[in-house]
């Protein structure tokens, strides 16, 4: 006669299966699961448990057999992720709602007693779960194991989890990451389940647990149990394999077993580190604790005989299934234990504090290869922790941090700096500690590299000159000047010859550009200050950017032959700005010149390499391959692209292998600033070089590769690095409303300012009262650059450098500076009244700056024509009257001018068949405005965005 399988008794009995074999349980005997057949003297004893076939007696008994189990879950968990397990314990206490207290420990337990409480449960339920409590009363039919509420997507690899259906997905809030349109492809940061309108989302639990929230408890498989994950609040979130509460037999032991809890392979044991494991590993095993049902969930040895019959004697069948095993399945199950199995599939783990280093705008990929693990997996876990994304697909810091926190690894996000260092490593190329290996004995003294800086027509371009024609040492250059960049120059100074570098593109455009790039090319700067004119704002721009980049300075005064030439009180002022001269006493040289007559330039000169030699150390390393900077390149129609490098440590020679930027190629030629070939270039030795792939930009550090292959490599890697940084959103630097954020995660502790102003006065004034604020021990205020006139790209271009945020006081970007710093992620704030930038910046230094956002127009539409469509709903056919109109903006429908409709969208838009990005005044166009199809003739689609309002 066939075994009689347990859900077929429990039939007969007029129970539900999880109560007979919550009954089993109870009476010793261990029963896999509802499809498990058993033994005749088993169901004997079941047959005696339930003499009339009430099921009461069983629920009676559940709460009291499921006591012993709670202080197991209150124990200290021996594992890592066992302390996860407060979770599954908060987990059924909203249940206490419709269910006596008891039923909760026991709800972790053994989900029976839990499942006839929810009929009465007012929470909202799925309607599959809704419909299973109800069947729980009475017998269930044609049960096998998967409950008739719907499949258990147990055993399928590509379940979200192992052990239940994922309860009310379809009805959540769409996850910010699956909408294309989002601003940030993140995750649902710490917090934010408390602000989505309505609450937390009500997740109904699978499973019979009720249709309750999730606590924000930490996750059960969350490795640090102790810290909340910043997702942590996703109610509904998916649960790891077996993990706790929606498997309701996942607390103790398994105590309900149910296929559905089986891991997806049924010989491989669910590590310890996910939940379900948490209490299925130690009651699971055969004579285990009380409370412990063998085979809990799959996860106990006695589960891993095959037949059903085996669970119900336990031990035996286990042990021999054990013998069983081949070494390669031991081998397996050991990688598994350190492979938490999230949503089906395994992932390397790490301990918590294993770091990886990723670059900014790294995919999944690039982390799959840097802890050894399947692409594919990766995207299955996050896909689990509620974000979804293609394994190539660029994702934010936020998003990496909470995938790494769920696998054990602490991510760290490089900096480009970081980046650019990590790429070379992978090439085995270590600059710096190349740098610092070298001895004494290899470093040779090299030329300083001289920047000039000063406000317009105070003479810059005069005065390169002019020094370069006092390039007396080696006056005999055949070839055409011509201006490359830079040029280097000899001087006898104190009997020696020595050399100087000049960068000759004047300006500190040029200087903060290429700071901006990370390179620091100059040694020295020379701020030409007209003695006619005195100090101007460009000229403390300069010196703003020289100071800041810590480049000592030595004045220039030009054009002393003018008359009205008052070098005194160029001296005086500058005093102001902590330039002090020698002759009153401070360490700034000051050098009268005339660069039209060729005045004092040597003085000039001697000045520079004074200062350089009491500053500086300026030594190099010959004996190496090539490294340095390009200052300027261009592309030339017939020699292709031209560089000009300046070479800072090691030797350039024609036939290198050189990488500069995302450009690479073998140096064809080299010419000096007199166009004369060179065969080789030393340290400082500005040289043009030909036979690059493509143009780099200024400031694009070069070095000589040992072969092309490897000089390719990197440009290519480089290039796609800026890509993905591209892609993964404009840099967001700092901003007023991230300030304290940026605070408290220890990024910054001062804020750098820029101010601008109209008048110098307000500048001034703003300054003061802005310095006065008391800002406390942990946060300072800098003000970095303060300047009359409009906010300039150097502006820009110096708060990229040093991360600061620029004040406008009545006065605006100059042309295309407002996208600059949109695409730097620089913060600008225009403000007309002092006092509101001081209480702005006063909030931020609080950290309670909010932005403010205000409506503005984009266009309006008429409607002309009607389309009707079954599949898209009504389409508008309309003229665009004003402005553009642009997919996906939010707009408004009008009729005789009255709103008729808020809060629609531009759900599709197209000219003629042809989807649009936007369309434009005068040109017609079909608009779909989602489902809202009230559109008549004459109405007028008004479309605006919402953008941050500039603070008054
Ligand atoms: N009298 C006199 N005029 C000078 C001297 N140096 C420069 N100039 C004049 O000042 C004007 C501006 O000189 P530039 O060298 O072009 O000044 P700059 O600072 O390079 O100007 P921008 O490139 O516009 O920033 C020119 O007409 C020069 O001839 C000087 O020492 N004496």
């Amino acid at each position: 006669m066939a075994k009689v399988r347990v859900h077929e008794l429990a039939k007969e009995l007029g129970i539900t299966s999880k109560d007979a074999l919550a009954k089993l349980q109870e009476l010793g005997e261990f029963v896999r699961s509802a499809s498990s057949t058993i033994e005749a003297p088993v169901v004997k004893k079941l047959r005696d448990a339930y003499p009339s076939g009430s099921p009461k007696q069983a629920k009676a008994s559940a709460p009291a057999q499921a006591r012993p189990a709670a202080p197991r879950q209150a124990a200290p968990a021996p594992r890592a992720a066992q302390p996860a397990q407060p979770a599954q314990t908060a987990q059924p206490a909203p249940t206490g709602q419709s269910a006596p207290a008891p039923a909760a420990p026991s709800a972790g337990v053994k989900p029976g007693p839990a499942r006839p409480a929810a009929p009465a449960a007012p929470a909202p339920r799925p309607s599959s779960d809704v419909a299973r409590p109800a069947s729980g009363s009475g017998p269930r039919p044609g049960a096998p194991g998967p409950r008739p509420g719907g499949p258990r997507p147990g055993n399928n690899p590509f379940s979200s989890s192992q052990g239940m259906q994922r309860p009310g997905r379809e009805e959540r809030a769409p996850r910010p990451g699956n909408n294309p349109f989002a601003t940030s492809q993140g995750m649902p940061r710490p917090g934010r389940d408390g602000d989505r309108p309505g609450g937390p989302r009500p997740a109904p639990r699978p499973g019979g647990t009720s249709g309750i929230p999730r606590p924000q408890a930490p996750r059960p498989g969350a490795p640090r149990p102790g810290a909340p994950r910043p997702g942590g609040a996703r109610p509904g979130a998916p649960r790891p394999g077996g993990s706790g509460a929606p498997r309701q037999g996942g607390g103790a032991g398994g105590a309900r077993p149910n296929p559905g809890m089986m891991p997806p392979r049924s010989d491989r044991p669910q590590p310890g580190a996910r939940p379900a494991g948490t209490g299925g590993r130690g009651p699971g095993r055969p004579g285990g604790a009380p409370g412990g049902a063998p085979a809990g969930g799959g996860f106990g040895k006695g589960g891993r005989g095959r037949g059903g019959t085996q669970g119900a004697f336990g031990k035996g069948g286990a042990g021999r299934g054990k013998q069983r095993k081949s070494k390669r399945a031991k081998r397996q199950e050991l990688e598994q234990m350190s492979a938490p199995s999230l949503g089906g599939v395994s992932v390397p783990r790490g301990d918590g504090d294993t770091i990886v280093r990723l670059r900014r705008g790294a995919s999944i990929t690039d982390f799959a290869e840097k802890i050894d693990a399947n692409p594919a997996s990766l995207v299955t876990v996050l896909f689990h922790l509620g974000e979804m994304a293609t394994a190539t697909q660029s994702l934010d810091e936020e998003t990496f941090s909470v995938l790494g926190e769920e696998l054990g690894y602490k991510i760290q996000v490089v900096s480009p700096e970081d980046e650019e260092r990590e790429l070379l490593e992978s090439f085995d190329i270590d600059l710096d500690a190349e740098l610092e290996a070298e001895t004494d004995e290899e470093l040779e003294t090299r030329p300083a590299v001289v920047t000039v800086m000063g406000h317009v027509d105070h003479g810059k371009t005069r005065l390169l000159d002019a020094i370069r024609n006092t390039n007396v040492v080696e006056g005999e250059h055949g070839g055409i000047t011509q201006h490359i960049g830079a040029y280097q120059i000899s001087f006898e100074h104190d009997g020696e010859p020595r050399k100087l570098t000049f960068i000759d593109t004047p300006g500190h455009e040029a200087f903060t550009a290429m700071r901006a790039r990370g390179a620091q090319v100059t040694d020295i700067a020379v701020l030409v200050v007209a003695a006619d004119d005195g100090v101007m704002p460009q000229t403390v721009e300069a010196l703003n950017h020289a100071q800041a980049a810590g480049v000592p300075i030595v004045v220039a005064v030009n054009k002393i032959d003018k008359e009205g030439a008052n070098p005194d009180k160029v001296r005086g002022q500058l005093t102001e700005y902590g330039l002090v001269p020698e002759e009153y006493g401070g360490d700034t040289m000051f050098v009268d010149v005339s660069a039209r007559q060729s005045l004092h330039i040597d003085d000039l000169i001697s000045a520079v390499l004074l200062t350089a030699d009491a500053a500086l150390d300026l030594r190099a390393n010959p004996n190496k391959d090539a490294r340095g900077v390009a200052i300027e390149a261009n592309l030339d129609r017939g020699r292709g692209a031209v560089a000009t490098v300046l070479v800072q440590s090691g030797t350039l020679h024609v036939g290198d292998n050189m990488v500069a930027g995302t450009a690479h190629g073998r140096v064809r030629a080299m010419f000096d600033e007199d166009g004369e070939p060179v065969e080789v270039a030393l340290p400082s030795r500005p040289v043009q070089v030909l036979g690059l792939s493509s143009v780099p930009r200024a400031g694009d550090t070069f070095l000589v590769t040992e072969d092309d292959r490897t000089a390719r490599q990197i440009a290519e890697k480089r290039e796609a690095a800026e890509r993905n940084a591209q892609l993964a959103k404009r840099r967001k630097r700092i901003s007023l409303e991230d300030f304290d954020k940026a605070v408290a995660e220890g990024k910054i502790d001062t804020l750098n300012l820029i101010l601008k102003g109209d008048v110098s006065g307000a500048v001034e004034a703003l300054e003061d009262s802005l310095l006065k604020i008391d800002v406390g021990e942990e946060v300072q205020l800098r003000v970095i650059h303060r300047g009359v006139g409009a906010i300039t790209q150097n502006d820009v271009n110096l708060a990229t450098v040093d991360n600061a945020i620029i004040i406008g006081f009545n006065v605006r970007p100059a042309e295309r500076v407002a996208e600059l710093a949109d695409r730097e992620g620089v913060d600008m704030r225009f403000y007309s009244v002092i006092y509101a930038a001081i209480e702005d910046i006063e909030l931020a230094l609080k950290g309670m700056l909010k932005p403010e956002y205000e409506e503005v127009q984009l266009g309006t539409a008429e409607v002309r024509e009607i389309f009707r469509s079954s599949k898209f709903g009504n389409i508008a056919g309309s003229i665009v009257r004003s402005g553009i109109i642009r997919r996906n903006s939010k707009a408004r429908l009008l009729r005789g001018g009255v709103v008729v409709a808020e809060n629609l969208a531009i759900d599709s838009l197209k000219r003629f068949k042809d989807d649009a990005t936007e369309v434009r005044e005068g040109f017609e166009c079909g608009i779909g405005l989602g489902s809202f199809n009230d559109i008549q003739l004459e109405d007028v689609i008004e479309t605006f965005e919402m953008r941050e309002k500039p603070r008054a």
